[in-house]
């Protein structure tokens, strides 16, 4: 099928709302699209559409490079990916926040250490404000950073502050707040616009009904 749109899913936190909400906004996903099943792909060819399964910080990639039409992915990989997608739609799912934090004791130093698994929004925010500062990347498990010595702060999602109160450390400041976006490559939404904004349109009448939050 020529017009068959492509969907690129994140794995993980943001999945089951995600299939919630557009399941309600008339998405007909079959039950094969689930975490529990190892297949990666599901097409559904009487709705001209195909689904994936890929690693959040992933989805942007496919979508920047046309192998996915559309995707689900949280602002804050958006933030930190960089990549050229258009967002078209605030899904209001998955809420959380990107913060500085760290041990409530800590004295300033000249050049402090700052551990993230998001380099690039770290960068960014210490620099627009003068402060220099070393990032390192982690992959997980960052509050341990300043636990262990290996950083002065951190950068890292707070969703209800559970882990940072269980490590003793202290939120300082939020960079932003996160939710999940659907975007669109930049060609698919010229070539097949027309579907797309009728997807999309579903889906944000479905997000301001108070869908799936
Ligand atoms: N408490 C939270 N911690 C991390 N991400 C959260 C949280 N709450 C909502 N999110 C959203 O979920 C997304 C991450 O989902 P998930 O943790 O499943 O993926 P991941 O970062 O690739 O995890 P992992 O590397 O542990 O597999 C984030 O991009 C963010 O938008
Ligand atoms: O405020 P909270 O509700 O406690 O949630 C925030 C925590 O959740 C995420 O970690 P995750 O569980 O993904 O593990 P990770 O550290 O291995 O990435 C995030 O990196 C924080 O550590």
């Amino acid at each position: 099928m020529n017009d068959m749109l492509t969907i690129a899913m994140p794995k993980g936190r943001i999945f089951e709302e995600a299939v919630n909400l557009m399941r309600e906004a008339g998405f007909p996903i079959p039950d094969e699209l689930s975490e529990d099943s190892r297949k990666l792909i599901v097409t559904v060819p009487e709705a001209g559409l195909s689904f994936f399964l890929a690693k959040p910080m992933d989805v942007p990639t496919y979508v920047e490079y046309g192998t996915a039409d559309l995707g689900v992915v949280g602002k804050d990989v958006l933030l930190e990916e960089e990549r050229d997608v258009y967002e078209l739609l605030d899904l209001r799912i998955s809420p959380c926040r990107i913060s500085v934090a760290g041990l409530p004791d800590w004295q300033p130093t000249l050049h402090p250490r700052v551990a993230t698994k998001y380099p690039r929004i770290a960068d960014r925010y210490f620099r627009e404000r003068g402060q220099q500062v070393e990032v390192i990347r982690l992959n997980g498990s960052i509050e341990l950073a300043p636990l262990i010595g290996l950083a002065d702060r951190i950068v890292d999602i707070v969703s209800t502050g559970r882990t940072l109160k269980e490590n003793g450390l202290v939120e300082l400041e939020t960079i932003t707040t996160v939710t999940s976006r659907l975007i669109a490559n930049r060609s698919s939404y010229r070539m097949k616009s027309e579907r797309i904004d009728v997807l999309t349109r579903s889906l944000a009448d479905t997000v301001h009904q108070g869908g799936s939050v």
